[in-house]
């Protein structure tokens, strides 16, 4: 299988922090990863710097064989790298229509973004009216707005950062079904912190512990290591 993405010696520091430190991550096409690691591990500016959002102090990054490392997030977009943040991208006096139809016309034009939003919307399950505030909504069913929005960019590599995150049970299990489905056509880089989720959804996965890989493998490989149960599944 082909590397869509490829990190080497990916390094970020804040002032005297080591956030991420000499990161080699390489994630196959079509593959589900799962990136997990205690809370300030440096999982979110890890993704930063896999999206533009935030620039390495060290290190490449590399989509499709081509170094993107200096290239702007919007850029990174286009090529087909969505994030979904933590619901910083919803536009809260916006529609759900309207808020997915801005991340559709990356793509498509005049009925086609209709279309997009429609399929975008029901692939992710919301049923509130298209035409509701996204800000009416509750923080769980922001996070399926957003994954709808990534959707709608017809993205190649999907990053989603904690998206059961204020979903119930229900939830949950609709969310597991929607990765399963959309592993088919996208690959997922999932940063999780419930576990069963990861188990259950996850190729591979990724342990970051104070800014480095700690480990990776299958999931029953991760789940019997003992310097990650020590690290972070507390079940040592
Ligand atoms: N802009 C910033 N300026 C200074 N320090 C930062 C900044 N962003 C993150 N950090 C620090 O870098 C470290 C890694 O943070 P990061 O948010 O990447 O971890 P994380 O694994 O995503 O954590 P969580 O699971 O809690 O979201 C933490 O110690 C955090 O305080």
């Amino acid at each position: 299988m082909s590397t869509i993405l490829a990190t080497r010696g990916l390094s970020k520091q804040f002032a005297g922090l080591r956030a991420v430190e000499g990161v080699d991550l390489d994630i196959a096409s079509g593959e589900v990863r799962a990136l997990i690691g205690p809370n300030g591990a440096g999982k979110t500016t890890l993704v930063g710097m896999l999206c533009g959002r935030i620039e390495p102090s060290a290190g490449t990054v590399a989509f499709d064989g081509r170094d993107i490392s200096r290239m702007p997030a919007h850029r990174r977009i286009n090529l087909g790298i969505a994030y979904t943040f933590q619901i910083t991208s919803v536009f809260a006096n916006l529609s759900l229509r309207e808020n997915v139809a801005l991340a559709a016309r990356r793509h498509r034009r005049g009925a086609g973004v209709a279309t997009a939003v429609a399929e975008a919307l029901d692939r992710v399950g919301l049923d509130e009216p298209p035409d509701q505030k996204a800000g009416d909504l509750s923080y769980g069913h922001q996070r399926l707005l957003e994954i709808a929005m990534g959707l709608a960019q017809r993205p190649r590599l999907l990053i989603l950062d904690e998206p059961t995150q204020g979903l119930s049970d229900a939830e949950i299990a609709a969310f597991k079904a929607l990765i399963r489905d959309l592993s088919a056509t996208t690959t997922i880089l999932l940063i999780e912190h419930n576990m069963p989720v990861v188990m259950e959804c996850a190729d591979r996965v990724t342990v970051l512990n104070f800014g480095q890989i700690l480990a990776e493998g299958d999931p029953d490989t991760i789940r019997a290591d003992r310097a990650v149960q020590a690290a972070y599944l507390g079940t040592g």
